[in-house]
Parts: C-alpha cells; sequence; structure tokens
C-alpha cells in the first residue's frame, strides 16, 4: 500500500530558481527505497520538498491520511540545554506517548546504541557519530509509518552502522517504510528494495538493481557501475 506519493514539478530555495525538476515516485509499506546520485544532485533538495521545508515546491505530495514519519538528518540538531534523556523524554510528551513505553524502548535503543551511560549528558557535546545515533534513538522512539534518513552511514562506526540497519529491518518487518540518501552504494545495493537516481537535479532512473542493470544492459552490473552508467556518464 503506498503511504507517499510524490509528483514534483519543480522545487527550489527561490521561486525564479528551481533546482529540481520532474521528480515522482512512490513509497510503500514495508518499502526500503534508495535515492542516489552525484554530489549536488539534488536528493537533499527533493527530501527539503517532503519535510515542506523549502520555499519553493510545485508539484503534489500526498501523504497517506494518519501516516507519521520520523527524519533522521544528516546534520544533527539539539537543545542545548537538554540531556540525552530530556530530548527523549520531550519526544515522548509531544507525542503523548506513555511513561512506560517511553522507558522500554528508550532504554532497548539506549543499549542497543551502547549510548546507556550517557544518557545524562548533553548531545551537544557528544561527537558525530554519537549525535547520529540520539537521532536514530529520536525516529526509533516513535515508531512511525515511514522514515526519511539523509545519508545515515557517514559518521557511524562500523558497529553502528550494522545495529542500524538491523532495527531498520526489525522496522520494515513492522511494515515501515523507508526513504534514504546514501552515497554509500553497496551498502544501499544489499538492503534497498528499489532505487531512485538523481542527477543535475532530475529523476534518471527508477526501479530495482535488477531493473537498472537492464536498463543499462548489463546483467551482473553493481549498483555502483549503474549508476556510473546512468548518473556520471550522462
Ligand atoms: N540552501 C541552499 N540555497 C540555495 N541553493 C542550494 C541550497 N542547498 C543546496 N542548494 C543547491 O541545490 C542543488 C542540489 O543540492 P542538494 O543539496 O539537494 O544536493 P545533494 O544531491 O543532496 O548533494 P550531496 O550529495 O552533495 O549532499 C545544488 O545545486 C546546490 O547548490
Amino acid at each position: 500500500m503506498a503511504i507517499l506519493t510524490v509528483s514534483i514539478d519543480e522545487a527550489g530555495y527561490e521561486e525564479k530558481q528551481p533546482v529540481i525538476h520532474r521528480i515522482e515516485f512512490t513509497l510503500h509499506k514495508g518499502e526500503w527505497i534508495g535515492i542516489i546520485g552525484p554530489n549536488g544532485a539534488g536528493k537533499s533538495t527533493t527530501i527539503k520538498a517532503l519535510l515542506g521545508v523549502l520555499e519553493y515546491v510545485k508539484g503534489v505530495i500526498n501523504k497517506q491520511e494518519q501516516c507519521r514519519y520520523a527524519y533522521i538528518p544528516e546534520k544533527p540538531i539539539f537543545y542545548e540545554h537538554l540531556t540525552l534523556w530530556e530530548h527523549l523524554d520531550l519526544l515522548a510528551s509531544i507525542n503523548n506517548m506513555d511513561d512506560e513505553i517511553l522507558i522500554n524502548r528508550a532504554n532497548t535503543y539506549l543499549e542497543a546504541f551502547k549510548m546507556n551511560k550517557v544518557k545524562h549528558e548533553m548531545p551537544v557535546t557528544f561527537s558525530k557519530g554519537m549525535q547520529q545515533k540520539v537521532m536514530i534513538i529520536q525516529a526509533l522512539l516513535l515508531q512511525p509509518d515511514f522514515y526519511i534518513v539523509d545519508e545515515p552511514f557517514i559518521g557511524l562506526d562500523p558497529s553502528a552502522i550494522k545495529m542500524f540497519l538491523t532495527v531498520m529491518e526489525q522496522e520494515r518487518k513492522r511494515d515501515a517504510g523507508i526513504l534514504m540518501s546514501t552515497h554509500v552504494l553497496d551498502t544501499a545495493e544489499k538492503i534497498c528494495d528499489r532505487f531512485l537516481l538523481i542527477s543535475e537535479g532530475t529523476k534518471v532512473a527508477e526501479g530495482t538493481l535488477q531493473q537498472l542493470q537492464s536498463t543499462i544492459r548489463i546483467g551482473n552490473a553493481s549498483l555502483l557501475e549503474c549508476f556510473h552508467a546512468m548518473a556520471e556518464g550522462r
């Protein structure tokens, strides 16, 4: 079932200078879509359009009614004077979450990401990877219908990446959708159901790895090879 349907004619940081054009796709329940493309292609701008924080968007973005989503940004943002636990507590109270659910979920994910020991410290003092873990834990706390994730792999250590993949796989089994932009193509190739390839602000291809392979007519091409042939070879 479709949970997010996107049909952007054009969008950008000001109306007279759109930076993305004709970006269309649908995210379904339990589906993991990877948004890939070169630097400056328009991946983050597409995500900003979905989040409703872009100055100019012409088109239609339809989220299924009552669907909730969580956004995991590439650059974490925190309240300066709140501890990690206070961030989780605040998020839970904004979302009317029972204390018992908060405590259970928070402790599970703090443990999983090895952040239990620092839960009463301020995230603004954490390393980049630790801050990213906090953003991931906050998103998981909500158990949303879908996730929007901007480049999760840069900054996390190998065991945190493994844990991130494990918990997202659990979320997918719960039928959550995942829309994730990344440059880490060998990992994306293993986990994503489908790919959206963006280049120079527009969608140049969409499909499973097999579909991308048949478009470039190389049966066993890796995602990286598809990327080179379709985005960089243009
Ligand atoms: N805040 C901004 N104001 C104006 N233009 C911007 C802004 N942020 C990005 N752009 C422009 O929009 C275009 C797309 O950038 P975007 O950040 O979406 O690319 P990206 O695919 O996410 O790249 P990367 O892989 O480097 O993160 C680029 O030409 C960029 O210069």
